[in-house]
């Protein structure tokens, strides 16, 4: 019998089959295999919210268990949510060596409730199925095997080794292998066990609901009998089910591998794009980034040409990225053969054999042309030259060499090595080859890269100014950081807006502001003004700045620290009466402000933004700005990404408090709802997978 996802065709396969089987007096066992190498990934995500058809997954599982005759399930490639369900329903589990098993239903805002939550714990015991049912992670086979999830492992064909096996075992009793009869085992520190699971999952999920229920449903197997944990099993699953945050959850889900099949306005895309091999790759300038860059390169067992012409800089970052690699590693059990993938050099010329540089030098336009200039004169023909830059104009660095097409951004976010997301920037030159390479190389490095066009900051720190801009203006109305920042980290934000300013550097922002002429000097002495060009400019950050408030490392920004480059912000009573004072100062008076105000205010301006992007083409759909923003600025995933979160609060809403906020700040043009979102609530709001027809009918109209 062979699946892949359980639909309710497949559903209806199993039922059939085994009741045929069971029933056979020629069969002595059944063996449960899946198609094309792998058992089976769970239950198909695109049935959730239609009108499941099809025989029900619990009683297909219990009448498996209860059959009196041996089920063997021969695990191939996944048996992942209900297919791990499934095969534990089986009276034994062989799994190939390179078999992957999980219960990744929290993932998806569910928990596994085809009796994963009361079968697990019988089986391999309360601690390893809490890790594994409110973490969702997949198990290799060897560990599978360790835990006890599965009784053989084998090398070659596993459907042959558990049709030897089934046969083996045919005679024998099956009392013993019914898990839903076992105990579960029940430790001695029960109670503190769960309070210290609740705790930790309470703390990493951000507000996220599903771990918590799982970690109640794991409880229920440790304190009832099978069939009254089965109940509380489906009684929680019920909450799940409907519940907005597995809406969001499975949409990023979908949207992550949507943002995979990319296009371009000039109709390039993904599958009519062939990506050229990439053997031996570069990076220039060995700073934070180029390090994280170098590591992650190797790491995917390129060749790696690190270039830094600075001498100091250099050794330091050898020594750097080598360490780095030893404990990449050390924590995969492996020996750190990257290293010796990368070699070093302080000349330029190195990079001429290699099929693609990324630059990653410090973010200064001229230095970086310069760069530019040397690698089109030193390069090899059709050698891919990428920018790591965060928001400088890939256009304009494509414009000083010999072969703009070949030019892309590849903007990794910090620390490089570690962080998931990659926005592959094209410009109108970039050819769909170069795209279709930097895509390809981001996934073999692990990352999820989402391809965008070209304007000041991109899609992510683009979207990122309106944001920040609100959170100085409401500290000018009347909040504190510390306001600011409970509001958004009890929406789901690992940190807030001034939290997290503090730990990448204010003076990152100032330097930007600078740059663009915005920052007055002598600030500290005079009276700063709040208008610039018209729109109103808070000169807060610069303030601090001129202090050498520049946050974590200085040990002072918006919060105070015990020494620079402690981590734990406190908050700051200079700081408070600075505020007060510079309030005074420009006769602000403090009004009450609420998380609710905070929330609209910064969040709403920035899927503003988010609208206008769309308007303008730099990114192609709204999926592609939630997984920039789920994976690189740390939007809780349960809240599906900005542009999701908009429709689930509403477009007319959304819409609405703008309008009204605009009103009350009529000098803040990022609080002016834009027109896509004007037109979105005029057709009534559609969902946010319509929206691309939205958009298209008004590129048409442009
Ligand atoms: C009543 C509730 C009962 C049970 C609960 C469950 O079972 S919930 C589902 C639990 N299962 C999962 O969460 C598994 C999700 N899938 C994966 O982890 C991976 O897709 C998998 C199976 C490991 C394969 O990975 P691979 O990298 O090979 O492929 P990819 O992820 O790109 O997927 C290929 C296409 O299949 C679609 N897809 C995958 N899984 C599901 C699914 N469970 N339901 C629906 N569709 C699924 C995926 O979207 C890809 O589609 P495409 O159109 O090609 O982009």
């Amino acid at each position: 019998m062979c699946f892949i996802l359980h639909s309710a065709a497949v559903r209806q396969g199993i039922v059939d089959t085994v009741k045929r089987a069971l029933g056979d007096p020629k069969v002595k066992s059944v063996v449960i295999c899946g198609q094309n190498g792998i058992f089976c990934g769970g239950a198909d995500i695109k049935e959730f919210g239609t009108n499941m058809s099809g025989p029900p997954l619990v009683p297909m599982i219990h009448a498996i268990e209860a059959a009196n005759k041996p089920v063997v399930a021969a695990i191939e490639g996944s048996a992942l949510g209900g297919g791990l369900e499934l095969a534990l329903g089986c009276h034994y589990r062989i799994a190939h060596s390179k078999a992957r098993l999980g219960l990744p239903e929290v993932s998806l805002g569910l928990l596994p409730a085809a009796g994963g939550t009361q079968r697990l714990p019988r089986l391999i015991g309360v601690p390893a199925a809490l890790d594994l049912i409110t973490t969702g992670r997949h198990v290799a086979a060897a560990e599978a095997l360790q835990l006890g999830v599965v009784d053989r492992v084998a090398e070659h064909s596993t459907v042959d080794a558990a049709v030897k096996f089934a046969l083996s075992v045919a005679a024998k009793p099956l009392d013993a292998r019914r898990i839903s009869t076992y105990p579960c085992p029940c430790p001695s520190d029960f109670d503190a066990l769960f309070e210290g699971a609740m705790q930790k999952v309470r703390q990493n999920a951000r507000g996220a609901i599903a771990p918590v229920a799982c970690v109640q449903a794991v409880r229920a197997a440790a304190t009832r009998p099978y069939l009254q944990g089965m109940e509380r099993e489906k009684e929680l699953m019920a909450t799940l089910f409907t519940s907005g945050q597995a809406r969001a959850l499975q949409y990023c889900f979908f949207a992550q591998r949507a943002v995979s099949k990319w296009s371009m306005p000039n109709g390039a895309r993904w599958d009519t794009s062939k990506p050229r091999p990439v053997h031996k790759a570069a990076v220039i300038g060995l700073g934070t980034m180029g390090r994280g860059i170098a590591v992650a390169l190797a790491q995917t067992g390129l060749s790696v040409v690190a270039v830094e012409t600075q001498e100091k800089q250099l050794m330091e970052a050898k020594q750097a990225v080598s360490g780095m690699l030893e404990r990449g590693a050390k924590r995969r059990g492996l020996t750190p053969a990257a290293l010796h993938k990368i070699s070093y050099s302080h000349d330029i010329q190195a990079v001429a054999d290699v099929d693609l540089v990324i630059e990653a030098v410090f973010e200064d336009m001229a230095l970086k042309k310069k760069v530019f200039q040397q690698l089109s004169a030193v390069c090899k023909p059709g050698t891919f030259l990428c920018t790591n830059t965060s928001a400088l104009d890939v256009d304009h660095l494509a414009s000083q060499t010999r072969n703009p097409e070949l030019v892309v951004g590849m903007h990794f976010f910090a620390p490089a090595h570690v962080m998931k997301l990659l926005e592959v920037v094209y410009g109108p030159q970039s050819s769909p080859q170069a795209v279709a390479t930097a895509m390809q190389l981001g996934k073999k490095m692990g990352k999820v890269g989402v391809a965008v066009g070209n304007c000041r900051g991109f899609v992510g720190n683009r979207m990122l100014k309106p944001y920040i801009e609100q959170a100085f203006f409401l500290l000018e109305e009347g909040a504190t950081p510390e306001l600011v920042d409970r509001a958004l980290e009890e929406f789901g934000f690992p940190m807030g807006v001034f939290r997290m300013s503090d730990l990448s550097g204010l003076d990152v922002g100032w330097r930007v502001r600078k740059g663009d002429g915005l920052v007055e000097s002598g600030l500290a002495s005079g009276q700063p003004t709040r208008l610039r060009e018209g729109r109103r400019y808070s000169p807060l950050g610069d303030l601090l700045c001129e202090q050498g408030r520049f946050g974590q490392k200085t040990g002072r920004g918006w919060y105070q620290y015990d020494q620079p480059g402690s981590r734990v912000a406190r908050s700051d009573p200079w700081f408070h009466s600075f505020l007060e004072e510079y309030r005074a100062r420009h006769g602000l008076v403090a009004r009450r402000i609420d998380h609710q105000e905070v929330l609209e205010r910064c969040l709403y301006a920035l899927i503003n933004e988010g609208f206008r992007i769309l308007e303008d083409g730099i990114a192609a759909g709204p999926e592609d700005i939630d997984i920039i923003y789920v994976f690189g600025y740390g939007w809780p995933r349960h809240r599906g990404g900005p542009m999701f979160y908009a429709g689930m609060v509403g477009l007319a809403r959304v819409l609405e408090r703008l309008e009204h906020y605009h009103q009350a700040h009529p000098d803040v043009p990022y609080l002016q709802p834009c027109s896509l979102l004007r037109r979105l609530v005029a057709s009534g709001s559609p969902p946010v997978h319509r929206w691309r027809e939205v958009i298209k009918k008004l590129h048409s109209q442009l």
